[in-house]
């Protein structure tokens, strides 16, 4: 066995630096391009990937960790787990991770705490697995023609079976494992690194003993690569150990969110993340050469925290950020370069720490009156009618907003003609909302590319970047803002869209923002201060927009949090403090707010299970929630809140207009568990990714369901 090489990354990013991947994927769905001409993208970002890393002088070299769509759909297609229903499909990899016209998709989640998302495997007891190594095998090889020799990175079985929910069925994975271990070592493989993230998660006893019996198993092959075990997004805990007994050679450990392992681990060699996979932030040189000097193995490698995919490419071509910021920053081309100083020894140059401007006092934060109260007072000063309808927020983001935009920011379009055009969308959303007969109308948010950025935009503390994409899933990015000094609002932000609504329109108009704990989950922190009083300078700003907005006169505001669960601890040990300064943060942004000004709040899930009292203590005079999407499971969970609530009763994901009749029924469910004075209707997120036609029809459904279910109501 060769020694694992001194220093490496677990994964890299793999859209392009300039999105070619997002182009070559988007333009072979629409039909304009082949299949050929997509792999021949994808073949030509692992090569600059790959030559990228040598030049950088990272000794050793990952491959497999490309993916078309998804790493987790990647692993189901090796081990033929590909549900029968889409076998018969043109592009089966494409039709599982987006459906075609008759398949729905399978299941997309989030992937641990990040903002990536995988898709989820169906296994059944249908399945029948069967191996084929064809990716695995295809980039060692593609690799080895450029003259390189790579590390192939495969899910291991582990978090694979406890993604898909089907532990039970480890004994024959395990068997396509050592399979694919033999076919690997014929082809000259000397590494694998198998991902096993789901172990930094507290685990039963029953999955620690499944760790230790694949990893002995696979340990005990007779014919295969050294193993690497990589972990990442937390500590192993308990289940290092674990594997620490197995005959494992290599077990890579997170050192920046977890700690340095106690356990004596001579015999063998651990791949140490000391350089995050997760932040943008230059590494601190002295905080990492200790942890790597604490470590107590054979060997140590030193390598990322995690898979650089969450990062973006380079710092480099950001030609428009602040020097003494750019300074600070690290994307993943900086951090394989501090990875492969770190394993010279030669890291140096402490980098620049934030600058830390004189905040005022922070704002004490008081408690608003009791529910009742402000429900009364709030009835009384609204007047809103039995099952008020609403939106979300957004309205569709149509081809001509999105160009006005592009042309802003190109100078070809002046601020005044750019603002006129915004307004006019917000007329045409105010129109559209009182023809539907609507009773709580939104300005649409025509003035926002997205809901973390744009006040990003607008509030000190913050940079945003030109090419710092990261992926979302599939094609799908997002360029998270990076949150770098103290947080301020220079001047009011939105009052002027919302106030501009309400002088059009009789009927209440929701002003709309982005909550404190939402605008961390999606930007890139500084590091320098605890989160939880990050989130209290978002909190404060947050809470000077809605003092303004409530003076102008708006006196409906909704202030989304649809990231409060994304952020939990994935440790139950850690979860109640976080639950704690979440909600707290949240308080302090709304609790500004007059008795008579009606609050809400919006998420978009219906796994809410874990943060339901959480969602509770937001203290939101309305919740509005998804649910229409996840066939109402939501509604058993929300029956106790003692608030107005909102169930989504319109699926916003998909294009199709859901039926009056579907509504009323979504509805009369509704009211089977909740009294009728505190329901809301309204559809389960924003519309923005719909067309005006569809809303429209969807929404006038919406309506006609509504006006029956009140014309039962006693007087
Ligand atoms: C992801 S939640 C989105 C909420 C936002 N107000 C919208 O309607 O788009
Ligand atoms: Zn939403």
């Amino acid at each position: 066995m060769s020694p694992f090489p001194t220093s490496t990354v677990l994964g890299y990013p793999r859209i392009g630096p300039r999105r070619e991947l997002k182009r070559a994927l988007e333009s072979y769905w629409e039909g304009r391009s082949s299949r050929a001409e997509l792999e021949r993208v994808g073949a030509e970002i692992r090569a600059r990937t790959w030559r990228r890393l040598a030049e950088l002088g990272l000794a050793g070299l990952p491959s497999n960790t490309f993916s078309l769509y998804d790493q987790v759909l990647d692993t189901a297609v090796l081990l033929g787990a590909v549900p029968a229903r889409y076998r018969e499909a043109e592009d089966p990899y494409f039709a599982m991770a987006r459906g075609t016209e008759g398949l729905a998709p399978l299941r997309m989640t989030k992937w641990f705490d990040t903002n990536y998302h995988y898709l989820v495997p169906e296994i059944g007891p249908e399945t029948e697995f069967e191996l084929d190594p064809a990716k695995p095998l295809g980039e060692v090889r593609e690799a080895r023609a450029l003259g390189f020799e790579t590390r192939p990175v495969v899910l291991g079985p582990v978090t694979f079976l406890l993604l898909a929910g089907a532990l039970e069925r480890l004994d024959e994975v395990l068997g396509l494992y050592e399979e694919l271990l033999s076919v690997l070592a014929a082809e000259g493989v000397e590494w694998v690194q198998l991902d096993e993230p789901a172990l930094v998660r507290d685990r039963t006893a029953e999955e620690l003993a499944a760790v230790a019996t694949a990893y002995e198993r696979l340990g005990a092959a007779g014919s295969r690569p050294a193993l690497f075990v990589a972990s990442y997004f937390g500590d192993l805990g308990e289940s290092l150990p674990v594997l620490a007994g197995t005959p494992v050679e290599a077990i890579g450990v997170d050192l920046v969110r977890g700690g340095v392992p106690e356990a004596d681990l001579t015999g063998k060699t651990v791949v140490a993340g000391v350089v995050s996979g997760r932040d943008v932030w230059r590494t601190q040189p002295e905080r990492a050469l200790a942890a790597l000097g604490a470590v107590r193995a054979s060997h140590v490698v030193v390598s990322t925290s995690c898979s650089l995919l969450h990062v973006p490419y380079d710092v480099a071509a950001e030609d428009s950020l602040d020097p003494a910021l750019k300074a600070r920053l690290a994307f993943a081309e900086q951090k394989v370069a501090e990875v492969v100083a770190l394993s010279q020894a030669a890291f140096r140059g402490t980098p620049p720490a934030a600058p830390s401007v004189a905040l005022p006092g922070p704002v004490p934060a008081e408690e608003r009156s009791p529910y009742a109260l402000r429900a009364a007072a709030q009835a009384g000063h609204l007047r809103l009618p039995p099952l008020p309808i609403t939106t979300i927020g957004s309205f569709p983001q149509t081809g001509e907003l999105r160009a006005a935009r592009a042309a802003l920011t190109a100078g070809t379009l002046s601020r005044e003609d750019y603002e006129r055009r915004v307004e006019a969308e917000i007329e045409r959303v105010i129109r559209v909302q009182e023809r539907l007969g609507l009773d709580v109308l939104v300005h649409g948010e025509p003035e926002r590319n997205d809901m973390v950025q744009y006040f990003a935009e607008h509030l000190d503390g913050f940079a945003v970047t030109r090419h710092g994409w990261v992926q979302s899933y599939g094609s799908r990015c997002t360029r998270p803002p990076i949150l770098h000094g103290d947080v301020s609002r220079p001047a009011p932000i939105t009052v002027r869209w919302s106030t501009y609504a309400q002088s059009l329109t009789g009927k209440p108009v929701k002003g709309m923002l982005t909550g404190p704990v939402t605008i961390v989950a999606w930007s890139f922190v500084r590091d320098d201060l605890p989160l939880r009083e990050v989130v209290f300078q978002v909190a404060d700003a947050v809470r000077d927009e809605v003092r303004d907005l409530e003076a102008a006169g708006i006196s409906i505001i909704q202030v989304d949090e649809p990231a409060l669960r994304e952020l939990l601890p994935l440790r139950r040990s850690a979860q109640a403090d976080y639950l704690e300064w979440a909600v707290a943060a949240y308080r302090r942004a709304t609790s500004g707010a007059g008795d008579r000004t009606q609050i809400h709040t919006h998420l978009c899930y219906s796994d809410a299970d874990e943060i339901l009292a959480a969602i509770d203590g937001l203290d939101a005079d309305v919740t509005t929630i998804e649910s229409a999407r996840s066939g109402a499971r939501i509604l058993g969970a929300v029956e106790a809140f003692g608030r107005g609530l909102g169930p989504g009763v319109y699926d916003i994901h998909s294009p199709r207009v859901p039926g009056a009749g579907e509504v009323e029924e979504l509805l009369r469910r509704t009211l089977r568990v909740l009294p009728v004075e505190r329901v809301w209707v309204n559809p389960d997120c924003g519309l923005k990714t719909r067309t005006y036609e569809q809303v429209e029809a969807s929404m006038a459904n919406v309506v006609a369901a509504t006006r029956r279910l009140r014309a039962e109501l006693p007087a």
